[in-house]
Parts: C-alpha cells; structure tokens; sequence
C-alpha cells in the first residue's frame, strides 16, 4: 500500500519552514492516502511535493528481498460454558515444536499435524503473543517500513480479545489481557521516548461492513444537510499505481499512549456487534486500527528527513457458520457477506500461493485494503485464531488450512522514502492557511461562504466536472458497446481458437503418422533387400551342404553296415555276459561240491580207519586171550612138569629153551609186525600229508591261476565295465579264498584228529609189545627160578615138553596162521588205501581239470565279451546318427531357385500400379501426375494417409 511520491513535485520544494514535529492536537478532515500516510496526500493537494530521494538508507538488495509472510496461530482455552457443558478439546498445541495436531483419533481417523511459524496454546498469556509475534513488526514500523498485523478464524475464537483485548486508560499499567493494540502503541511510545526521538503520530480506525466503510474516530455529523453528511461518507479509491486511498478518513494526531486508548475504545464501542449463539459479542464487521509514524532523522546539512511507517492491526470479523451461528435474517445477509469478503481473502491467498496470474484483490474492499499487505510491499503478520471445541472441528480444519497456505505468501518489503521535513511543514502551513480562510469567509457572510478567488475556481471546477461527466458517460456508453464486442469477439476467438488447435492437433497427428510410414517402408525395404540377399548366401550354403551331404551319406552307409555287425556283436556281448554269470553260479556250485565232497571222504576215512582200529583191537584181544589160553597150559604143563620134574627135566629143559627160542622169535615176528604196521601207518600218514599238500597246492595254484586271469580280464576291460568287474571280482575271489581257507582248516584239523589216533595206535602197539616183552622177562626168570628149582624134573618135563612140543606146533601153525591173517588184513587195509587215495586223487584231479577246462571257457568268453563292450561303445556312437530321409539332390530341388528368390522382391511400382487399379484410383486421379516416386511406393496402408495429405 505504500506509494513512491510524485517525482514531478520534487522541484516544487520551498523554502524549509521553521521545523516542528509535535503538532498540536487538531482535527482535519483528509484525503488520506492508505497507502503512504497523510502527509503525502496532504502535499499532493497542496501542490506541495515530497522530498525525492532513492530511500535513504534502503539498498536496492534490500528492496528486492521477498519474505514470507509470517503466520502464527492461536488457540483459546475452552470457554467456562463450554467447560460446563464438558465438551472435548479436539486440538493439541505444541508451542515449542510449533505444531498444531487435530485429534481425529476421537473419531478414529489418521491425526492431522500443522507447523505454523509460532503457536501459542489454550495457556498463552497476551503479553507472550505480543512479546513473540508483533513486537518484531512494531521495530519494523520504526524503521520505515509499512506493517500489517491481521487476526482471522472462526467466530469466538478470540481474534478481538487477541487484538484489542482490555485497555484500562487511567492506569499507567496494561492489564495482562490487554491486546496486541495496546500493546504495540505503549511499545511504540516506549521507543520513542526512550530514545528522545522527533515524531509525530496519527491514528486511524475504521470500520469495513457490508462493503461500506465507516471512520469509525469520526464525530458526530452535525450538518444540517443530508447531501453534506453524504459527501462526508468514506470512499475507497485506486491510486492507479496498484494501491488503495481512502477519502475523507479522519487522522487524529496522538501524543500519548492514553489518547490513542481513549480512541480505540471510543472506536470499539462503535463498533457493530452482536449476540450470535457462539460469542455474545459478536463482531460483525472488519476493524482496521492504523498508526502512522513520522520520526525525524538527523542528516548532514540542513536537510531533515522524516522517516515514516504505518503499522495496521485488522480485526477481521469471524467466518461463521450461519446455522451454527444462530443468525436469521438480517443477521444472516450480514454473515453472508461477512463470509463473501473472507472468501475473497481466501482466493486472493490462493492465487498468490499458486502464483496464479490473476489475484482477485478487486473481488472485495477487505482484499483491496489488504494488496499491499498480502504479495506487497509491507511487513504482515497473520495471526490465526481457533477454538479447541470438538464442535467447532470443522471451521477450525478450514481456519488452519487457510493460515498453512498463507505461510507461503511472500512479500517485497519496501521501506517508505523518507521526506524531507521542510516539505512536509510547507504542506502544513498551507492547509492550515486553507482552512484559516474558510473559517474566516465563514464568519463573515451568511450561510456559506467561501473566498471569491476559491468560487471562481470551484465554478470553473464544476464547468469541468460536468465537462467530464458528460465525456465520462459517453465514454462509459462506448466501452460498454466496446465490451460486448469485446465479449462477442472474445466468443469468436475462442471458438476459431479451438478450431485452429483441433487442425493444428490433426496437422500434426498427420504429419506424425506420415512420418512413421515413411520410417516403416524404408525399413521395410531394407529388410527386404537383406532378406534376399540372405535368401541367396542360404542357396549358395545350400549348394555346398548338399555336396557334403553326399559325402556324408556314403560314409553313413558305411558306417550302418558297421553298426549291423555291432548289433550281432552286441547280441554275443549279451549271450557271453549271460555265460559269464552262469560260469560265476557254477563255479559256486562247484566249490560246495567240492566242499561236501571233502566232508564226505574224511567221514570215510575216519570210518575207514576206526574199522581199521577195531580190527587191531579184536586181532590184539584174540591175541591175549590165546596167550592168557596158552599161559594156563603152560600152567598146567608146568603143574604137570613139576610132577613129571625128576623125568624130563633135562627134555623139559631144552624144550623149554626152544620154547624160550621160539617165544623170543614169536616176540621178535610180533614186534616186527607192529613195526611194520607203524611202518605202513606213518607212510600212509606221509601219503595223506603229501596228498594235503599237494591239494593245498592244487588248490593254491588254483587260487593263483584264477586271480591272474581275473587281473587279465580287468587290465583287459573297458573303463566303464572295470569298476564293477573289478568289484565282482574281489568279491569272488574273497568267496573262493574264504572257501579254501575253510577246506584248509577242516583239512587240518582232520589230520590233527588223525595223528591223534595213530598216536593213540601207536601208544597201544608200544604198549602191548612193552608187555609181551616184560611177560617174556617173568617168563624168563620164572624159568630161571624153575630150572634152578625143578631140575630133578627135567625127566617128566620132557614128556610134558613133547606135548609142549605138540601144543607148540600146534602154536607154531596158529602163530603162523595168525601171522598169515595179520599179512593178509594188513594187505587188505593197504589195499583198501591204496583204493580210497587213488579214487580221492581221482576224483579231485578230475574235479579239477572239468573246472579248469570251465575256467578256461570263461575265460575266453569274458575276453570276448570285453572285445564286444568296446565295439558296442563304438556301434553306440554310430547310433547317434538320426537315418537320413532326404537325398542331398532332393533338398536341392525344394529349395527355391536363384529366381524364385529374386521374385520375393517386392517390386513397389508394380505394388503401387495394383493398388491404383484395384481402388480404380487411375480414374479418379486422371491426368494427375504423381512425382514424388516414394510415395508412389508406398504400401496400402499408407495410402490413405497420403491421399489426405495431397
Ligand atoms: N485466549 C483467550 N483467553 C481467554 N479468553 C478468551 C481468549 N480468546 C477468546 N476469549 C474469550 O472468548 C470470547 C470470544 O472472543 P472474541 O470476541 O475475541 O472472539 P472473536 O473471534 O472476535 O469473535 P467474533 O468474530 O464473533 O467477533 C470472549 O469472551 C473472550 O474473552
């Protein structure tokens, strides 16, 4: 709102009239200039021009800074009815975060958190809104720059107790309620005076209600006549330059802090107010209290220069809810437009946040108040205020969305340019002479009177006015023709516009298609110029394949002969694999044969033997029962010889001693015989160790030979059938080792068990010929004893003697016929060996060569199949080839020719001529020259897009 002074006055400057700058209280009616204060209007009317000058102090830096407009939002406690009534708090202020969270968790939705510059709480003191929000703006206004501190939000939410609060004139202290108003005028005061600065101060307050403007300082109208109070009433104005004036505004100088109290309470009692459902004092208008500040700065020279700023503190009136508001009627139209001129703010904060090109300052008289403060060029402070009520949830989500969407308002603040004090006294002076001459033309006359030269001027300035007026309504009546034609062709032009976009939109649609076309066919053509070229390097491939095929296929029936062989080899492989496992089972076989035939022949032997035993021990009983039967006639010949002793004793005697002779060869034959027989037992013991070992050998050799053939057929084997062959082979030859292990043990037990008993026959024959020799030694001493003692008895011993001599060749038969026995059971028995050793040798030779012939057989099968397994892996590979279906001539002959291919060429002017025939395109276009050849060859598709285009 602040305006730059007329450049074109600055020559009009006179001479500098004696400097004062605390007018005595006066009260004038002014063209007050809004924007940049009285004093400047004042001298515009005088004539008078303002003091030029780029600022003073203020750089162009500073002057280009944009700030945001600072938003800052309070929150008042819940009202004692409210508290009453126990209605929720449904706001949460959170003053050192600077956050206001809505609580919609009472009505289980997400909460809604807000960050403003500064918020103050239910529990914020006045002094403290002051102190944080508006005390930085008031140094501000000092400094020269124009100030606006404006409250907005609900209805009831304390924007007046915020602003104005309670001033308590006749005390020297501000109450703690006192408002920001207050406030900042003791603030300014203190300032001023503390640091004995030269100002001068004017107030301002004035009323915005249902789009009217009322001064709200003013006094009474005392005129007698309605069209004077008329003139009198306040209009608002555009200075041309983006500000607003205000005419016929009353500015009243202040001195103190209590005339400006005395003012504001004055004016706030004027105020319009009512008693709505949510404030018993309800105001129902837009307040603007306004503070302008002149302070004089000492300069060098004689030059003074005033330094002006204006603070305005605006209490908008509440946005309402008319229904819950509880206004009718009037009251209602009042709300109505009290909320017409909120909504305008509204979207002029709107537009200047969305930087929109248009902002609707012009919509409402609040919004043409407030340009210079919202996007201009002063300082603004908004203070937002709302209810915690749960009731008011909604008006306060609106209230706080519209001051977050503020914050990002930004504006240029501009200080104002200082004037020159000089120019400002002048301008003083000379409405002081105007209204000295009016008082005076006054007195003098009756009615009203006026100075001759001032009524010549105002007639002339009457003539022009109706000159003007007149021009002014002819003018008025042309621009409204203007305008309809304006609208009318505006109308025109918007639909041509849309026109014109909808073809440029076809134009360009065409031209894009066109160009993919274009695009699509050289590319086609391309591919096809490379698919030809491919198609020939394929048919040259080909040729060359097809030689190689014949190659190949004559090495493939070579190959196929070959793998019929491998089949019939293959076959063999099975057959001498099934011979190879059966050959494994017989060997099996064969060692449990071999196993119960060893079992048996030591049965048989042991048999063989025990029979042999029995027959020993029978021949040895028979033997000494015939000695016990030849001992008692011996006995009795002896009985007898004692009684024939004296007759035979000398035949007794040499017959005993041939007796003696004979026994002692008896003995001998015997003990011969039982040599013999030892003789006989140890050789065929010797032949049964010689024969174990000789089996053991056999068998070992067996072993032997079967592990190299096996070594052979491994180290023969192909790698793949090694491993288990290999394992097979391990296996089996642990089996056949385990069984000879087994036979061996048996073997040797048995020929432990047979020693044994040769031993024990051997002890029986040591035994018996121990005996016979011990008997013959009695024997021998006893007729020692009995020669020496019955020697007169030798006569009767010879008789005896003679039948001893019968009974000894009766003996000497036996002895020779037992000896002829014992030759023949001995022959016998060797004999009976001689037969078993044989048959044993026998069969087990046999056994053997049947196994090794079945050894060699095997042998030479898995030598066989191992050749066979190799020619399979061979046969398998060949497999691999598939059978071939084509002759090489025959792949040829499918395959397209070199023309054919040439022929997949498409040709695009005989494509183009086809088409035109076909869609009869020739007889329309008779006579039409196409000479744009690519597009002549262009494909069916495209045509149509062509045919537009031409
Ligand atoms: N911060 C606060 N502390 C204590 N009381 C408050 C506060 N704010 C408002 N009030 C009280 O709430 C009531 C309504 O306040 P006020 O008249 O200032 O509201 P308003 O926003 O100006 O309403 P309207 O737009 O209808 O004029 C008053 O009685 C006032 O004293």
């Amino acid at each position: 709102m602040a305006q730059t002074p007329n450049p074109s006055r600055r020559s009009l400057v006179g001479p500098a009239p004696k400097p004062f700058l605390t007018p005595r209280p006066e009260r004038r009616h002014l063209e007050m200039r809004w924007a940049d204060g009285g004093s400047q209007s004042a001298a515009r009317r005088s004539g008078v021009g303002a003091v030029a000058g780029n600022g003073g102090g203020w750089g162009g830096g500073e002057r280009d800074r944009e700030v945001n407009v600072q938003v800052v939002l309070r929150c008042r406690p819940l009202s004692e009815d409210e508290q009453r009534a126990n209605v929720q708090s449904a706001i949460s202020c959170n003053d050192p975060k600077r956050e206001v969270t809505v609580l919609h968790s009472l009505f289980k939705q997400a909460d809604k958190t807000f960050t403003f510059d500064k918020v103050f709480g239910p529990k914020s003191q006045q002094r403290l809104v002051y102190d944080h929000a508006v005390a930085p703006i008031v140094n501000d206004v000092l400094e020269g720059y124009n100030c606006t501190v404006f409250a907005f939000g609900q209805t009831g939410t304390g924007k007046t107790y915020t602003m104005e609060g309670e001033m308590r004139q006749k005390v020297s202290e501000l109450p703690d309620t006192a408002g920001v108003i207050p406030r900042a005028v003791r603030h300014i005061f203190d300032i001023l005076e503390a640091g004995k600065a030269h100002y001068s101060m004017k107030v301002t307050f004035l009323e915005l209600y249902n789009e009217d403007i009322t001064d709200l300082l003013a006094l009474e109208d005392q005129s007698r006549f309605p069209e004077d109070r008329q003139k009198r009433h306040i209009t608002l104005m555009e200075d041309g330059k983006g500000g607003a004036v205000i005419r016929g505004l009353q500015e009243i100088v202040v001195y103190s802090p209590r005339d400006i109290y005395s003012l504001l309470e004055r004016g706030s009692a004027r105020r319009r107010t009512a008693d709505t459902a949510l404030n018993k004092q309800s105001s129902r208008s837009h307040a603007v209290f306004s503070i302008n500040i002149h302070v004089k700065e000492t300069t060098v020279g004689n030059e003074e220069l005033m330094k002006c700023g204006r603070l305005n503190l605006v209490d908008l009136a509440g946005s309402e809810n008319i229904a819950r508001s509880g206004v009718r009627e009037g009251r209602a139209r009042e709300a109505g437009e009290m909320n017409k001129s909120l909504l305008t703010l509204g979207r002029v904060i709107t537009a200047l946040v969305e930087h929109s090109v248009h902002v609707p300052y012009r919509d409402s008289k609040l919004t043409r108040l407030l340009r210079e403060s919202l996007g201009g060029k002063a300082k603004t402070c908004i203070i937002a205020t709302v209810s915690p009520s749960v009731h008011s949830l909604e008006e306060t989500l609106v209230t706080l969305d519209y001051a977050s969407r503020a914050k990002s308002i930004r504006n240029k603040p501009e200080p104002n340019q200082k004037t020159c004090k000089s120019v400002m006294l002048k301008d003083i002076y000379q409405e002081m002479e105007r209204m000295k001459q009016d008082v005076k033309a006054a007195r003098e006359k009756n009615g009203i009177y006026i100075p001759h030269e001032r009524f010549v001027l105002d007639e002339a300035e009457k003539k022009e006015v109706e000159k003007f007026k007149g021009l002014y309504l002819a003018e008025q009546e042309r621009r409204l023709d203007f305008e309809s034609q304006n609208k009318d062709l505006k109308v025109n032009l918007e639909s041509w516009k849309g026109k014109f976009l909808d073809l440029q939109e076809a134009h360009c649609r065409a031209s894009m298609l066109l160009r993919e076309k274009d695009f699509v066919i050289s590319n086609l053509l391309c591919s096809e110029n490379s698919i030809v070229e491919h198609a020939k390097d394929m048919r040259n491939n080909l040729e060359n394949a097809s030689g190689d095929i014949t190659v190949l296929l004559s090495k493939l029936a070579a190959t196929y002969n070959c793998l019929q062989s491998a089949n019939q080899l293959e076959r063999r492989i099975t057959k001498a694999k099934d011979m190879y496992v059966s050959g494994v089972q017989c060997m099996k076989e064969l060692a449990d044969t071999l196993r119960q035939r060893s079992i048996i022949d030591a049965e048989q032997m042991r048999l063989n033997i025990s029979t042999h035993a029995i027959t020993v021990d029978n021949f040895l009983a028979m033997m000494v029962s015939e000695a016990e039967q030849i001992l008692d006639d011996v006995l009795k010949s002896t009985s007898e010889l004692n009684e024939l002793l004296a007759f035979s004793a000398e035949l007794q005697q040499a017959g005993l001693k041939r007796s003696l002779t004979s026994a002692q060869a008896m003995s001998k034959t015997s003990i011969d015989f039982f040599k013999h027989i030892r003789i006989h037992v140890s050789r065929l013991i010797k032949l049964m160790e010689q024969n174990q070992i000789e089996r053991s050998s056999k068998l070992l050799e067996f072993e032997n030979e079967f592990k190299e053939i096996c070594v052979k057929d491994e180290q023969a084997a192909m790698n793949k059938i090694a491993a288990i062959l290999s394992g097979l082979t391990a296996k089996k030859t642990t089996m056949v080792s385990a069984y000879v292990g087994q036979l061996n043990e048996r073997y040797s037990e048995e020929q432990k068990h047979l020693n044994l008993e040769i031993c024990n026959l051997q002890q029986i024959s040591d035994n018996g010929k121990d005996e016979s020799v011990a008997y013959v030694g009695v024997v021998e001493s006893q007729f020692e004893e009995d020669m020496s003692s019955h020697a007169k008895l030798n006569d009767q011993m010879e008789g005896i003697l003679q039948q001893c001599l019968k009974k000894g060749g009766h003996s000497v038969s036996y002895w020779s016929h037992t000896q002829s026995s014992l030759h023949d059971l001995c022959k016998s028995s060797i004999m009976e060996a001689d037969d078993f050793i044989e048959k044993m040798i026998e069969s087990a030779s046999s056994t053997f060569s049947d196994h090794l012939e079945l050894l060699n057989e095997r042998h030479s099968e898995g030598t066989e199949s191992i050749r066979n397994i190799s020619s399979n892996c061979l046969e398998k590979d060949y497999m691999a080839n598939s059978p071939i279906r084509h002759r090489p001539r025959e792949l040829l002959t499918n395959a397209n020719s070199l023309e054919a291919i040439e022929e997949l060429r498409a040709s695009v002017p005989d494509l183009v001529v086809k088409f035109r025939s076909e869609n009869k395109l020739d007889e329309i276009d008779k006579g039409k020259q196409f000479s744009d050849q690519r597009t002549r060859t262009s494909r069916s598709p495209l045509m149509p897009v062509n045919q537009n285009v031409e």
